[in-house]
């Protein structure tokens, strides 16, 4: 049987981001997952217990992936997570009201094929919980795995284990299909440098202080609007320079000028 010839560079395309999971084996299971799918970054967003790597469950459900495991990076906060990241995916087995664009993993990992200039990050949830809100609202898309609908929810590293393995096979095959006309909801694409999670986030806020400024938002009863506006520049899928013109937009609105 001829095997593809492998370009593990693009495996480095992709980070797993665990946040606040609860089960260590679970840990151990997820590198696991990453390992048998040829890929190995793994960052742990504040794990509620200690010693997230050495813990015996962790390691014993690791079973041969110990390297992923020993060398994953423990950060306080998502944003630590998302250092480098241009394309966040929210994994949540629970569609929202206000939500970015939701892809199932096959489109999702043929994104990551036809754009291998993304340095994108799959993030997943508690085991109870899942993820926040506030989290899902600004990423990229929202990865939903099209399960039973009577009973939808995997375990956290079989859901890692589903998305490692699209996003292997597309990255094996390389990219599915010319980028499809704008104008394809499921279809994110970008023209030029996309903008990284960090600058979307500077921009809301600026935008959001402007908006108060102007006295469009009031502050003391802001509705809904931030979590729309979110939403609709989700869609967008912003690049860097956009986000620089809506600084800029931002900047005239409360008459600031840029030095
Ligand atoms: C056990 S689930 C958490 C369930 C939690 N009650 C919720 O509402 O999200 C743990 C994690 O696995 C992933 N997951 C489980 N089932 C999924 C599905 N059908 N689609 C996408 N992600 C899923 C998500 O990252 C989720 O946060």
């Amino acid at each position: 049987m001829n095997l593809p010839e492998i370009n593990t560079n693009l495996f480095k395309q992709l980070r797993f981001i665990l946040v606040e999971t609860s089960r260590a084996g679970n840990i151990g299971a997820v590198a696991r997952a990453m390992k048998t799918m040829g890929f190995s970054d793994l960052v742990l967003v504040t794990p509620r217990f200690d010693n997230a790597l050495l813990d015996p469950e962790a390691v014993a459900f690791a079973s041969g992936a110990q390297d992923i495991l020993s060398g994953a990076r423990v950060v306080g906060s998502v944003a630590e997570a998302l250092d480098g990241i241009n394309f966040a995916a929210a994994v949540s087995a629970r569609l929202r009201e206000f939500s970015p664009p939701v892809l199932t993993p096959r489109q999702m990992a043929g994104q990551l094929a036809a754009q291998p200039e993304l340095h994108a990050a799959l993030i997943f949830g508690n085991e109870r919980f899942g993820l926040p809100n506030e989290l899902v609202e600004k990423c990229n898309v929202l990865i939903n795995i099209p399960a039973n609908p009577e009973y939808s929810s995997l375990n956290l590293s079989q859901a890692a284990q589903v998305l490692a393995y699209e996003c292997r096979m597309a990255l094996l095959d390389g990219a599915p299909s010319p980028r499809q006309p704008a104008g394809d909801a499921n279809e994110i694409g970008f023209h030029g440098e996309a903008a990284s999670i960090e600058q979307i986030e500077g921009m809301y806020q600026h935008l959001e202080q402007a908006l108060v400024q102007v006295g469009f938002l009031d502050a003391a009863n802001p509705r809904k609007l931030m979590p729309r506006l979110k939403r609709m520049f989700a869609r967008a899928q912003l690049e860097k320079e956009e986000v620089n013109i809506l600084r800029g937009i931002a900047r005239h609105m409360v008459g600031q000028r840029k030095p």
